[in-house]
């Protein structure tokens, strides 16, 4: 990603003027990639602008951005090849004296979730820091975790049909989450079940939608309503896990906004496709139609999380309760 911006560190602090450059960083990133962080304006630039004319070329799109990008990317390639003599990246000094530090992350938001869940109670579990894919889909695995970690809990609680269980297990591998993964679910569930405390799911990342309908909504509210579809899919046929469990599914933005809406993102509970049910309202229609900010203020907008702008932005964050009832 060739830099055409001018707030670089060669710009802003150059090396001929300051002996140390530290820069304090908050990763909105999945992987803390230091190059696409703010599109690194303290990292060395590795990309040079005839890679880039290489790329527009082969997109055939060298006449469909600005012409002043076209001449100032053929004039910098002129530039570095003359004093260079290559068009290659060679390096330089200018960054030896720049410290590149992440003060914040989604790692460490999540750690400081799991201490928070601790302290209430609950028995919390940190499973990735790095969830991306189609929200509604990773909704869908939420859904199924969500019954996977009940069922999971003690036999004499939920009496799972043990071929069912199986089949979720596959299920949820089907889905890409790993073995090791479930494995660690069901170690948490277990000693959650011995010690009687309800356990708290915590996972990160940054999930996308592709905008289909006219809708209002955002990736975590989305996510949010497939997981509350999908724990009423699963729970159909399975009573004892709505009678003998509370689930409770988040998904918000530690940015404090979710797409164009005003609110982080949305939390639900088992009974929630119900709510829309007894309401006349279809949950699947709004979900396909990328609405589910209307669906949750005519359904209940307690299920809103309505925190405002909180000023920094480490991506998402979801929360996965399961709390036996016995
Ligand atoms: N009606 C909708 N329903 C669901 N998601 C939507 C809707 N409209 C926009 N989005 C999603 O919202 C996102 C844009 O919102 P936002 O500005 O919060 O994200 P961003 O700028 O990509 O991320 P960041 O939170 O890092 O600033 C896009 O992923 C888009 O697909
Ligand atoms: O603002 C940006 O450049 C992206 O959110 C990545 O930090």
């Amino acid at each position: 990603m060739y830099k055409l911006n001018l707030l670089t560190v060669s710009k802003l602090a150059p090396k001929e003027r300051l002996t140390q450059v530290i820069a304090l960083i908050v990763s909105d990133v999945i992987g803390d990639k230091l190059e696409i962080i703010s599109s690194g304006p303290t990292v060395a630039d590795k990309s040079t602008p005839q890679q880039c004319l290489m790329i527009l070329k082969q997109l055939n799109l060298q006449d469909k951005i600005p012409e002043s990008i076209n001449t100032l990317l053929v004039r910098r390639t002129r530039e570095i090849t003359k004093s260079t003599g290559s068009v290659e990246y060679t390096g330089g000094t200018q960054w030896e004296h720049v410290h590149n530090v992440i003060v914040g992350n989604n790692k460490m938001a999540l750690a400081a979730a799991s201490m928070k869940a601790e302290q209430l109670g609950f028995l919390p579990i940190i499973l990735s820091s790095v969830l991306d894919g189609e929200a509604s889909k990773v909704g869908v695995m939420f859904g199924m975790l969500a019954r996977y970690a009940a069922l999971s809990f003690g036999y004499k609680v939920s009496n799972p049909k043990s071929s069912d269980y199986v089949q979720l297990e596959l299920d949820l591998v089907s889905k890409g989450v790993p073995k090791k993964t479930l494995k660690k679910v069901v170690a948490l569930a277990h000693h959650a079940y011995n010690i009687k405390k309800p356990i708290c799911i915590l996972t990160g990342g940054e999930t996308t939608v592709q905008v289909k309908g006219s809708g209002k909504g955002g990736r975590n509210q989305e996510m949010v309503v497939a997981c509350a579809l999908e724990i009423d899919k699963q729970c159909q046929g399975d009573t004892s896990v709505l009678a003998n469990f509370d689930l409770i599914f988040l998904s918000g933005g530690t940015d404090g906004i979710d797409g164009p809406t005003p609110v982080a993102g949305a939390v639900i509970d088992q009974t929630f496709i119900q709510k829309c049910n007894d309401n006349n309202m279809d949950a699947l229609t709004y979900l396909r139609n990328n609405d589910t900010f209307n669906l949750f203020e005519k359904i209940s907008e307690e299920c809103l999380i309505l925190i405002g702008h909180t000023g920094t932005n480490v991506m998402d964050i979801q929360a996965l309760v399961i709390k036996s009832k016995k």
